[in-house]
């Protein structure tokens, strides 16, 4: 859990400390207060990035040079202190105040869940999104996902800015080809097992929440069919190789993982197309608490779950059913406009109140 946040010219923050304890925090206030940019806040202490923006400059207060967000985290044998900051093209990140050569050594000593709104694009978004969602989820449970995906990133980059120069040299193309087929072995095989665990872990959720019997799936589609490593690698090379001409005269890499996507199916029908908002929000949710377990399982440590605007949004007894299939030492950070009664099944809370970049506590006990 998270115990302490200073966060300075974040948003429309400009300079606010506040303490948490376990259990539940309302976060309430009007709206365009700064209520999801608090969630913000704490989801970067542990992605290292934005649910929002991809340029951190966004996340700057107007008018101002750098943000920093700093969070002291309780976790089970010891406190941690995280230290992010944010200036125009860069990024700082601290440990204890010592500075991380990595993003992939920070990335996951915090770890968040988040449900928001947009979530509920996922099924109907474009590929990318649904690629940025396994990818920020999976960076969260293997430090070697991390750092694999950011060397295929960094080798696609230098092999798009070759071909962007209008050459041939197919012995340089081979050698990069060589290198990202390695990466993206790793990133098919953990992308697909992370997959296959996903919907084992949502799908007893899903039951609970929704009352029903519905099959959970999904298919995750790459451009290699091949299972084993090695024949795998060389599909990959065989294909590129196959697809260089293409590659040369469109100036850019044109088939690889970086193209990845998945299909959701509720009892074999894709999900953009057959289920209601009611649905895809259950399946969603389910996915989310899943996520929840999937990381105590791999780090017996619960994450923190973020619910942005969404538990209003939840009829009384979904409510009851979602904190029933959240553990009690889940720290649960609920944002909403208001919620006239907050029946939280015994669990301790803190109420907030956000206005115009402010925050302060307005109660706390144990419902
Ligand atoms: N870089 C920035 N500097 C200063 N203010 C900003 C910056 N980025 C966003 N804001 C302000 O933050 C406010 C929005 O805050 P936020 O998205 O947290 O709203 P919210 O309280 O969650 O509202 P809602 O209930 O509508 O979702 C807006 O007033 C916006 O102008």
């Amino acid at each position: 859990m998270i115990t302490k946040l200073h966060i300075r010219n974040f948003r429309n923050y400009q300079n606010v400390d506040l303490s948490f304890d376990s259990g539940v925090q309302m976060i309430l206030g009007k709206n365009a207060q700064g209520k999801t940019n608090l969630l913000e806040a704490i989801l970067y202490l542990s992605t290292t990035r934005s649910h929002r923006s991809n340029d951190d400059r966004d996340l700057i207060r107007y008018g101002e040079e750098l943000f920093i967000i700093e969070g002291e985290v309780a976790r089970s044998r010891q406190k941690i202190k995280l230290k992010a900051i944010g200036e125009s093209g860069k990024k700082h990140l601290m440990i204890y105040q010592e500075t991380v050569a990595k993003v992939s050594q920070f990335i996951g000593e915090c770890n968040v869940i988040l449900f928001c709104p947009d979530d509920l694009m996922l099924f109907q978004a474009a590929p990318k999104v649904r690629r940025r969602f396994i990818d920020m989820e999976l960076s969260k449970m293997s430090k070697v996902y991390t750092q694999t995906l950011l060397q295929a990133n960094k080798l696609l980059k230098e092999r798009n800015q070759f071909l962007k120069q209008n050459q041939t040299d197919d012995i340089f193309l081979g050698v990069l080809d060589e290198q990202l087929a390695e990466k993206e072995v790793t990133i098919m095989e953990q992308r697909k097992a992370f997959l296959a665990k996903l919907i084992e872990f949502a799908q007893p959720f899903y039951r609970e929440l929704s009352d029903d019997d519905t099959m959970l799936s999904c298919a995750y589609h790459t451009f290699v069919s091949e299972c084993d490593k090695e024949s795998r690698k060389q599909a990959i090379l065989e294909k590129r190789k196959k697809c260089r001409e293409r590659d040369y005269m469109l100036k850019q890499t044109t088939i690889g993982c970086h193209k990845d996507d998945v299909t959701f199916y509720l009892n074999d029908h894709p999900i953009e197309e057959y289920a209601s908002q009611g649905q895809k929000r259950c399946v969603l949710l389910a996915m989310k608490i899943g996520l929840v377990h999937m990381i105590y399982e791999l780090t017996k440590e619960y994450p923190i779950l973020l619910l942005d605007d969404v538990f209003s949004e939840l009829d009384q007894e979904r409510r009851k059913r979602l904190l029933k299939a959240l553990p009690k030492e889940v720290q649960i950070f609920i944002s909403a406009t208001d919620l006239d009664v907050i029946d939280l099944e015994g669990r301790s809370f803190q109420v907030w109140k956000v206005h115009n970049g402010t925050i302060h506590k307005l109660k706390g006990g144990i419902s």
